[in-house]
């Protein structure tokens, strides 16, 4: 079935900005100082996350001035929902990560259920450490394991639901520039 785009554009119209488009930029900077400090020399696989991690991750590699292999890989549990639901590998990464550093670029850590697969992905498929990025941390008490933690964070988010820079809402807004939340939700 196709998209109602009045109630998507009506969605943008009512939302919540909780970070404008310069606020966003100025935390990928600092992710990006951070992980430039800590990974230079680790020779690091990067796993954009699609198709969430797909902006965080095209903004965020420019700004890291080491060498690194670059890769993506597909997990959802969302699929244009607001709840998630089981995880499902659209793509699984076909490099090779045996001996490799491994750093996971995602969009945002929720419940924590898709980073958690994935990172146990990466060690059963040999990586000897595994990193995680995250723009967003979503601030609730629903993680997946309580101590889990993403190793970068750009910025936390209180617990609604929330669209842009990357990230849907229905399949939509994934473009808007800054960090929205959906009115009620
Ligand atoms: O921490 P969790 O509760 O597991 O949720 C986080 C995941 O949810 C989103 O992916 P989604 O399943 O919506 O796929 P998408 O990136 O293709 O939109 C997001 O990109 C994260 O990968
Ligand atoms: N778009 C979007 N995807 C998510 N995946 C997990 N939480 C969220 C959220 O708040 N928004």
């Amino acid at each position: 079935m196709s998209a109602d785009l009045a109630h998507i554009r009506q969605i943008m119209a009512e939302a919540d900005c909780l970070y404008t488009d310069a606020q966003v930029e100025a935390a990928i900077d600092q992710v990006a100082e951070a992980i430039n400090g800590e990974l230079a020399e680790s020779n690091p696989v990067v796993f954009c996350v699609m198709n969430g991690g797909l902006i965080f991750a095209g903004k965020l590699l420019p700004k890291l001035g080491f060498p690194l292999e670059l890769s993506y890989l597909h997990a959802t549990r969302y699929r244009s929902e607001t709840t998630g639901g089981e995880l499902f590998w659209k793509a699984k990464p076909e490099i090779s990560f045996i001996d490799r550093e491994v750093l996971i670029i995602d969009d945002i850590l929720d419940e924590g259920h898709t980073l958690s697969a994935i990172i146990e992905f990466c060690k059963h498929a040999g990586a000897t450490k595994v990193h995680t990025a995250v723009l967003i941390d979503k601030q609730h008490d629903r993680k997946a394991r309580p101590d889990l933690k993403a190793n970068y964070v750009g910025l936390p988010c209180e617990d609604r639901f929330i669209f842009g820079y990357g990230m849907d809402y229905k399949g939509y807004w994934r473009n808007a520039a800054g960090i929205f939340a959906v009115k009620g939700l």
